[in-house]
């Protein structure tokens, strides 16, 4: 999509080139989340802002067009800054004529689908076949209770969905948190800019809570208040208007995750500045992990370095790091003895199944995996090569990229599908790789 995007993301396949130990420094892109989260804010804030370090990817230039279709806002992209400019239009929110197009922005359609509430008009949102297949239904019972009427074009409580808009009045309503936390994050945000104040409880137990807390960071970051009584309630008080202005984005600790076990797993080197322990994205807790298994870890505020050494199995509930999974999981199969990750359902629902396609993958190099509704048990060995099938998944097609930096033919299928989350993935390979190419 980029001018200065890499001929790789249009390949079948490319083939890693293993190496020793990684000896680099390296910084992922900006935040995936918070490049939404700020994304959204700014489009409800009715105030200029610019985000500054933001992920330039497949599913934020889908969330970018998508603010701009409701008529009310212009978004700019600057490639050369990474930067993203939304600036009001002085036009009220209007549905879109066409439906909007999210492919498999996941994060951004469920933001989207609450903001449709406070477009005049019908909104219809869809996406690629993934998407179509993806749950919205708690989020979709819920917003009827704040006067928005949301629903399901074929009844399945997945895309296509039409919202009936303009009439996001708040008060109270009550979602559940068991399938994503993304739901909560879009009433969330999008309770800003209802006419009544909003409260809205979490009727079980939420997952992924990690990423509610940098909701309501990014949302005070831009000077909208939330009351909460843990992860059970939450109160948006209306009346307050996002400042606008300017906002950083930090480095993604999703994407950070492949430099950590690209250490890990040839036993080398990696710092990451930029993003540290202060970091409210969970996945950080990832490197916490690696160190259990056998790595050295210096997590201070700001950065973070892994040093490998031979790596044992774990036991780990990875509910709140649900997209480290893979990541973990690779590195586990070089693991000596046995990983058990629990508590991780809501996989089966993201851009592919991922408990299904990383046993499938981790099968075909030859791994023992025995896998059940939400966990996986990995015995650890030795890898063989493969031609790894990626389901049009970025954090399989990255997770075993990295089993390639050790193991000897590892080609990954599709290696376009990185786009998602992190096009210059590729690039970043070969910095960490002694010899400059990590492809073939
Ligand atoms: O709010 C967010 O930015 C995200 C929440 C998580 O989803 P779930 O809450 O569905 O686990 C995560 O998997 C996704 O990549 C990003
Ligand atoms: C699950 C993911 O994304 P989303 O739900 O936003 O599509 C992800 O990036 O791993």
């Amino acid at each position: 999509m980029s001018a200065t995007s890499d001929p790789r993301l249009q390949q079948d396949a490319v083939t890693v080139v293993p190496c020793g130990g990684i000896s680099a420094e390296a910084t992922p892109p900006g935040s995936k989340s918070y490049t939404n989260r700020y994304l959204a804010i700014a489009a409800l804030s009715g105030r200029e802002t610019l985000i500054e370090g933001a992920l330039l990817s497949d599913d934020t230039r889908y969330f970018a067009s998508a603010v701009a279709a409701f008529g009310h806002v212009r978004t700019t992209i600057d490639e050369e800054r990474s930067s993203i400019l939304v600036e009001p239009t002085g036009d009220a929110m209007r549905a879109p004529a066409e439906d909007v197009y999210m492919g498999g922005a996941g994060t951004p359609l469920r933001f989207l689908i609450a903001m449709a509430g406070h477009a005049e008009g019908t909104t219809t949102i869809t996406g690629n076949a993934r998407m179509q297949e993806r749950p919205m239904g708690d989020l979709l019972s819920a917003l009827p209770m704040l006067g928005v009427e949301a629903v399901a074009v074929r009844g399945n409580g997945s895309p296509p969905v039409r919202v009936t808009g303009g009439t996001f009045l708040g008060g109270r309503t009550r979602i559940s948190g068991t399938v994503s936390s993304q739901f909560t994050s879009s009433l969330l945000i999008n309770s800003v800019h209802a006419a009544n104040d909003t409260r809205i409880e979490v009727v079980d137990e939420l997952i992924s809570q990690p990423y509610v807390d940098m909701t309501i960071a990014a949302l005070a970051e831009m000077g909208v208040r939330i009351e909460r009584e843990g992860y059970r309630s939450f109160t948006v008080p209306c009346g307050q208007q996002p400042r606008g202005g300017r906002v950083t984005v930090e480095p993604d600790a999703s994407g950070m995750s492949y430099l950590l076990a690209a250490a890990a797993v040839t036993e080398g080197e990696v710092a990451i500045p930029g993003i540290g322990a202060d970091s409210r994205q969970g996945d950080v807790g990832l490197a916490e992990v690696l160190e259990r298994m056998g790595c050295r870890v210096q997590l201070n505020g700001d950065s973070v370095t892994l040093k490998g050494g031979p790596l044992r199995g774990v036991d780990i509930d990875m509910e709140a790091m649900p997209d480290v999974v893979p990541t973990l999981a690779v590195v586990a199969a070089f693991a000596e003895g046995d990983t058990r990750i629990t508590n991780i359902a809501s996989l089966r629902v993201k851009e592919c199944d991922r408990i299904a396609a990383v046993t499938n993958e981790l099968r075909r190099m030859g791994i023992t995996v025995h896998e059940s509704a939400d966990a996986m048990h990995i015995v650890g060995g030795v890898p063989r090569g493969a031609g790894v099938e990626t389901y049009d998944d970025h954090r399989i097609a990255m997770s075993f990229a990295v089993a390639g930096l050790r193991t000897e033919g590892v080609t990954i299928k599709d290696p376009g599908c990185v786009a998602k989350s992190f096009p210059g993935f590729w690039r970043v390979l070969d910095q960490l790789h002694p010899g400059k190419a990590s492809t073939a």
